[in-house]
């Protein structure tokens, strides 16, 4: 049994989500293009092995693409080492280009795909839950800069997204967890229940095998569907009073610019946990949310065994990255900030002290 959510923008797309999907994922690369390049980490060499034989079987001519590990991926120089791959195969704008693996996978083949030819058609294979519920979902592709994370990359939808939730029996606890933390971010910017779910069932929330787990999976996806389909260029919602995709970003301010200050060996979802227990506090500082609101942050996060916490002393390399995030516009610096569960907003220009104030309430 399978789930098929549309992701309805100007050119919708499916999201499968089941259990033994192998033959949806061939299926999904028809017979236009001759040629498939699988961009893959070296942890899903076996994987991609069995993608390339029942690709070949099918009569495709298949590239193994084999890239760098987690954000190792999102570089210059491994996109450049793809695009030597497709040219020297002769890779045309008929053929497909799948991204197999986690998040850090699906951003660099999104955007190999969105670069190759001003555009060839994607589809994209997640194998880790944060890759499911929200890096294969809806466009953003991207690389890293030595100056901060995401910051080249296009919108560039794939064509079908296949969630074989099989591909979680091997994925690390710690990385279950990361995943978490943008389903629990989704259930803050708009699907309550999905806080719900996850206070009834912590254990079984981080239970790759769980039903509980395949349902929040299926949950934040919608929200990830609908939330892009209003607003696929981040430019501003749909015009019906929300801010739009913005929302997705909760957390992701001091998200990213810890991943960076680490070096990116903190996690994502780890990371933009303690972003969202930030503007929560910065939303109360500003008058938005009372304390109980917070508080349910915190304990949401730590209950699945989220950071909600980081170094003190890091706040002066914090601040910095954080103007460079793509929300600031000129010297403003933008964040989204809750005025009340599941009602995101952008709150503008905060002061520097009640950004530190805010900062001192996650420093470890
Ligand atoms: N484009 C978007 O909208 C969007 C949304 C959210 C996050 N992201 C990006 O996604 C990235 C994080 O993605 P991630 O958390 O999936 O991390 P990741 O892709 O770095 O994968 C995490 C680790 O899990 C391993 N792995 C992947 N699948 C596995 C499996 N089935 N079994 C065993 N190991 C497996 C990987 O090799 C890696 O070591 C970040 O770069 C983040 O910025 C993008
Ligand atoms: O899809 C979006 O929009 C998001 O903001 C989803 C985020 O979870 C994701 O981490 C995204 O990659 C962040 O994008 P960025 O524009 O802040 O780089
Ligand atoms: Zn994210």
């Amino acid at each position: 049994m399978s789930t098929r959510l549309t992701v309805p923008t100007a050119r919708p797309y499916e999201v499968v989500i089941g259990h033994g999907l192998h033959a949806d994922l061939v299926a999904s690369i028809d017979d236009s293009a001759q040629r498939v390049a699988i961009v893959h980490p070296p942890t899903l060499r076996h994987r991609a092995e069995q993608l390339r034989v029942a690709l070949a079987d099918a009569g495709r001519e298949v590239h193994l693409v084999e890239v760098p590990d987690g954000e190792q991926a999102k570089s210059a120089a491994v996109l450049e080492f793809c695009w030597r791959v497709l040219g020297e195969s002769g890779f045309t704008r008929s053929d497909v280009v799948v991204g197999l693996g986690g998040g850090s996978t699906t951003d660099l083949a999104g955007f190999v795909a969105a670069s190759w030819l001003r555009g060839v058609r994607f589809v994209n294979a997640p194998t880790t839950v944060l890759g499911m519920v929200d890096a294969a979902v809806g466009g953003k592709t991207g690389i890293n800069t030595g100056q901060g994370k995401n910051l080249v990359g296009a919108f560039h939808e794939p064509v079908a997204v296949v969630c074989d939730l099989d591909a979680l029996a091997t994925l690390p606890a710690a990385e279950v967890r990361s995943g978490l933390a943008e389903i629990v971010k989704c259930g803050f910017i708009a699907d309550p229940s999905i806080l719900e779910l996850v206070e009834a069932a912590p254990t079984a929330a981080l239970d790759a095998g769980s039903a509980v787990l395949e349902t929040l999976i299926a949950k934040g996806i919608t929200v990830k569907a609908r939330t892009v389909a209003g607003d696929l260029h981040e430019s501003g919602g749909d015009g019906s009073g929300g801010i739009g995709r913005e929302a997705l970003n909760y957390g992701h301010t001091l998200g990213h610019a810890i991943e960076r200050h680490t070096g990116y060996e903190v996690r994502h979802g780890e990371a933009i946990s303690v972003g969202m227990v930030f503007v929560a506090e910065l939303a109360r500082r500003s008058g938005l949310i009372d304390d109980s609101l917070v508080e349910v942050h915190r304990e949401m996060l730590e209950l699945v065994g989220l950071p909600t916490r980081y170094r003190a002393e890091a706040w002066d390399d914090l601040l910095p990255a954080m103007r460079l995030d793509k929300k600031s516009r000129g010297s403003t610096i933008r964040f989204v900030v809750l005025d009340a569960l599941a009602s995101p907003r952008i709150l503008a220009a905060p002061d520097e002290d009640l950004l530190r104030d805010s900062y001192r309430a996650v420093s470890a």
